[in-house]
């Protein structure tokens, strides 16, 4: 971590993907927005809250369209630049997808940031964007009160090879690619007691691109993706049940959890975002009696370049999970499963 940059986190309200508004007020937005025109090209736009739209080019390619940006997690403007770019291109693996090219998004307090931070935020971004194999071909740069950074993000998938987040299918297993609490990890942070192995870790798990995503595209078991953000897991995953038509089960103690996460989630150190998150889902979750208060804290917590959630066959299970290993992916687990509706009940999630 360098020192000689001031403190980003100091210019955010609220950083990463915590500050993405809260899915219940989103869609409240969005439902006010008149409807935009469909071409039949496009083989993914908003109905069903996907990472990225998909527009047919051909019968051989389709172009994957995503933006993500947002306020500083971290300190260090290095580090945000990486943290947010890894966070961009994950939309376009989410849709086992691969990354083609990439545009930057600027808003810094240019009174109080010199060029030479703004240009690490930007060099952090490049870096990332050199690793997926793609260039930064352009971007918009504005004075704002607030840094914000993040980018464009273009990819190519064959059109067979789409995942959306609703064409989960009944008895499919839920494996999660990345473990979860760096919401958790970020609030210490900004309260001053994470320690230097603590940031390490959170700094590992959100520049870990999730490339294995355009992998996963291939498996014929593999039926949905998506990947875990703001919302946290519980609110990515309704969104594959609502997609889907479907109900989820997860099992509490299959989670993976970033060790660190729970000890501070446990202290009563969370984001403010975690809480906007929970009553956001409202009755279509089932939480267990007896289920200890933190880790709902950990099911909401939002998840800054989280991990892959992927819907597949129970046979498919053993080579999606390989898959995750081989690209680094340790603690990569089958977390629940999900099921056909019982007859007039609504898409949810249940704990336990
Ligand atoms: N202003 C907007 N206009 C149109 N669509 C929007 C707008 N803001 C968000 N959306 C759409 O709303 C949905 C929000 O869902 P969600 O946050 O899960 O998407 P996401 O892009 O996968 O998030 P993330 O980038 O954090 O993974 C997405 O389909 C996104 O494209
Ligand atoms: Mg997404």
């Amino acid at each position: 971590m360098s020192t000689s940059f001031p403190a980003l986190t100091q210019f955010s309200h609220g950083g990463g993907c915590g500050c993405k508004i809260a899915p219940g007020l989103l869609s409240e937005i969005l439902s006010r927005a008149p409807r935009g025109l469909m071409p039949a090209e496009l083989m993914v736009g908003l109905e069903t809250s996907d990472d990225a739209a998909v527009y047919r080019l051909n019968d051989e390619q389709a172009l994957v369209a995503t933006t993500d940006f947002f306020t500083p997690i971290v300190d260090d403007p290095r580090d945000f630049g990486r943290i947010a770019a890894t966070n961009a291109l994950s939309d376009i693996y989410a849709m086992g997808g691969t990354p083609i090219l990439a545009l930057a998004l600027v808003g810094m307090p240019i009174a109080k940031l010199s060029a030479e931070t703004i240009g690490e935020v930007l060099a952090g971004g490049a870096e990332v964007c050199r690793a997926a194999g793609i260039p930064i071909a352009g971007g918009h740069s504005i004075d704002l009160l607030e840094p914000i950074y993040g980018l464009v993000a273009l990819g190519l998938v064959h059109p067979e090879r789409v995942r959306r987040n609703a064409d989960a299918q009944p008895n499919d297993v839920l494996i999660l690619g990345k473990p979860l609490g760096v919401g958790i990890l970020s609030a210490a942070l900004k309260k001053g007691v994470l320690d230097a192995a603590g940031y390490a870790e959170m700094l590992a798990h959100t520049t870990q691109l999730n490339r294995v995503g355009s992998r996963l595209g291939g498996l014929a078991g593999v039926h949905a993706m998506t990947d875990v953000t703001g919302f946290g897991l519980t609110g990515h995953l309704l969104e594959v049940c609502r997609g889907s038509g479907l109900s989820a089960q997860v099992t509490l103690a299959d989670l993976p959890v970033i060790e660190a996460a729970a000890h501070w989630a446990r202290q009563g150190v969370v984001t403010g975002a975690s809480a906007r998150n929970w009553a956001s889902y409202g009755s279509d979750v089932v939480w267990p009696d007896g289920a200890a208060p933190w880790q709902q804290a950990l099911v909401s917590d939002p998840q800054t370049s989280g991990g892959l959630l992927v819907s597949c066959t129970a046979e498919s299970a053993p080579a999606v999970l390989a898959a995750f290993h081989d690209d680094g992916f340790a603690q990569a687990r089958v977390i629940g499963d999900l099921q056909a509706l019982a007859n007039g009940a609504a898409p949810g999630l249940r704990f336990a």
